[in-house]
């Protein structure tokens, strides 16, 4: 493939770059804590379970030691069996502890995540499409299960370990300077250099794993793409090139893996270096100080012991680094979702927008989905409520534009749109949603049953009225002719149905929904007749006594429309019905005359 064009070659990276904020981590641990239930109950249960466990494993070599000093030399024999009860009560009651703080530990982490991740799904469902057209799914989905998961590491023992590591740290290091504050002042002379290091490779840390992420966000947005698409992919045969572009990703994914394991590697064995460097010190200068007779042997070696306690809260911190600048890089990439402002949702004072009754009006309506290559210009148009349009023109003049400005899916830059006289831009969008019902050509069903998918019109619909809809859509008698019914389960995207069958389901659950206004985006496919006959039928029961908005691509659907809109490169061209445009002899008759150059059976629009 090299030199040559590589298709989607740079499509399917994660399209929000957020600059790291700075004190994320203060900020990243204040709201994990925030997350956690009963937060300060929750701290000081875990805590002093922590201690007690540090004084049952401090009690077990005591009694040893107690055995073997006394109890051996004094052959007390009646004493053993206590010693014995006690060892075992000890470790008994160790194990349920350990046990208990894991398990709570690991449970509220969980409740955390679990909260976090339903934050994050229901303010997705409050953006706008816009950012929809820039995300991609398998980025989405990756930020929110792995890096949600990435997070519940801050909720675990070994964080709160820090704590106790902190406590243990000041208390030996005041300890020591109380006995020798010479030594050491010695001794932490490295900490600064530690704490320079754990800086400066906390830094790189979050971003190698930031990388890591994002990659695995690509990896995830190929699968995503590719198992949705296989029925693409193997007809093309394609597999191979498929692999190969799998195989780019995956490599990206683990060179950028190496590199985070390759710092971290670095990262302990360096913290290691330095508490050494820290040793050698305390010796040379303690053994010189003993030489000029300042110190004694005793103190030098009860030194090395102390440093001893010292290290293992250090070493522990630095792996906590770890855990920290990887939650730290999830964290930044789950707040960048959060923090995207939805472009369209509800003004402070917006209204309950009433049944409509009169019209819809578009005036002077400019819009741009990149904000520069215009779509619609000055767009004017006015539909009646009742009534049938029609939208009609060439591909990409701008049909369906209309009715996802009309469903506030997008807002025109300039101009407005006007239901009864009502800016769309001032009421609530579940009140102007909730009026409309669309059936487009790309069906969207759900994996779930034939119930599920009808009912999703009408949460709380009776089975009855689930029935009555499938009837009136021409869907009742073959769905009953399943073995299971309406209980059939249609597969991922219906892909179990024909394109008529999920059609009639889609007419279902719009009829379920008995909107005020009906958006039907026309499908292109052929259908046989009879199917088409009966879609047809249902189509039309569909429209009745409600305002309708039909993106006709086949004329002979729209000769009854009350009006038909022609637009051309997203402004009105001629309108008027279809005797009045085929007198008119303009661009509709030009269309209508390629459709039916002799009332033959040409279905597919000449553009
Ligand atoms: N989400 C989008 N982002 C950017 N551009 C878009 C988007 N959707 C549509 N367009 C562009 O807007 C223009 C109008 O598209 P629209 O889908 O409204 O046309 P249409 O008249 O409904 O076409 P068709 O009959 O082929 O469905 C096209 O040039 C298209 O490329």
């Amino acid at each position: 493939m090299s030199g040559g064009h590589i298709p989607f070659s740079h499509k399917g990276r994660s399209a929000i770059h957020a600059i790291p904020s700075k004190g994320s981590i203060w900020l990243m641990l204040k709201q994990m804590f925030n997350r956690v239930p009963s937060k300060w109950k929750f701290c000081s249960l875990v805590l002093c379970i922590m201690l007690f466990i540090s004084l049952l494993e401090f009690s077990i070599p005591q009694l040893t030691q107690f055995t073997i000093d006394k109890i051996i030399p004094e052959k007390r024999y009646d004493s053993l069996i206590w010693i014995g009860a006690g060892i075992l009560c000890a470790a008994i009651l160790l194990a349920i502890l350990n046990y208990f703080n894991s398990y709570i530990v690991s449970k509220v982490g969980q409740k955390a995540i679990m909260d976090i991740r339903n934050s994050m799904y229901e303010h997705i469902q409050t953006l706008d499409m816009k950012f929809f057209d820039k995300n991609r799914t398998g980025d989405l989905m990756s930020r929110l299960t792995n890096d949600v998961n990435l997070l519940q590491q801050l909720i675990s023992s070994s964080m709160l370990q820090v704590l106790t590591d902190t406590v243990t740290f000041i208390a030996v290091a005041v300890y020591m300077l109380f006995i020798n504050w010479k030594l050491t002042i010695v001794l932490l002379i490295t900490f600064p250099f530690m704490f320079y290091i754990t800086r400066a490779f906390g830094k790189r840390i979050r971003m190698s794993f930031r990388s890591v992420q994002s990659s695995a966000g690509d990896v995830s947005n190929q699968l995503q793409d590719s198992i949705s698409g296989m029925r693409l992919i193997q007809s093309f045969t394609n597999e191979e090139f498929e692999s190969r572009r799998f195989a780019e990703r995956n490599q990206e994914n683990m060179t950028a893996n190496l590199k985070s394991v390759r710092l971290r590697s670095m990262f302990g064995p360096i913290i290691d270096l330095l508490n050494n460097i820290g040793l050698v010190a305390v010796i040379v200068f303690g053994a010189w100080q003993v030489m000029e007779g300042e110190f004694t042997i005793g103190l030098i070696v009860a030194f090395l012991a102390y440093l001893r306690l010292l290290q293992s809260p250090v070493r522990n911190f630095s792996r906590v680094i770890s855990i920290v600048q990887q939650s730290a890089a999830a964290f930044e990439r789950i707040t960048e979702i959060l923090e995207t402002q939805p472009e369209i949702s509800d003004k402070g004072n917006a209204i309950e927008l009433p049944a409509i009754k009169k019209k819809i009006e578009f005036k002077s309506v400019d819009f741009a989905y990149d904000g520069t290559v215009p779509v619609l210009g000055n767009l004017n148009l006015t539909m009646k409520a009742g009534q049938v349009t029609a939208l009609v023109g060439s591909s990409g003049a701008g049909k369906s534009t209309i009715t996802s400005l009309l469903i506030r899916f997008y807002d025109p830059q300039n101009g407005t749109i006007k239901m009864d006289g009502h800016n769309i831009k001032d009421v609530s969008l579940k009140s102007l949603r909730g009026q409309m019902g669309i059936v487009s050509q790309d069906i969207i069903l759900f994996n779930g049953s034939i119930r599920d998918n009808i009912v999703y019109g009408k949460l709380n619909a009776t089975d009855d009225e689930i029935i009555e809809s499938a009837k009136a859509a021409n869907a009742h008698d073959f769905i009953s002719a399943f073995p299971d019914g309406y209980d059939s389960q249609i597969g991922e995207r219906g892909v179990k149905l024909s394109g008529g069958q999920k059609q009639r389901i889609a007419i279902a659950r719009a009829l379920l929904k008995n909107p005020q206004i009906i958006i039907l985006d026309e499908a292109t496919a052929a259908l046989d007749t009879e199917s088409e006959h009966l879609i047809q039928q249902a189509l039309s029961r569909l429209m009745k006594k409600r305002t309708s908005i039909v993106i006709a691509h086949r004329l002979s659907t729209i000769h009854d429309a009350d009006q038909i809109i022609v637009l051309e490169k997203g402004q009105v061209l001629e309108k008027g019905t279809h005797d009045q445009l085929m007198q008119n002899n303009g661009r509709y008759k030009q269309l209508h005359d390629l459709q039916f150059p002799q009332v033959s059976d040409i279905k597919y629009l000449a553009t």
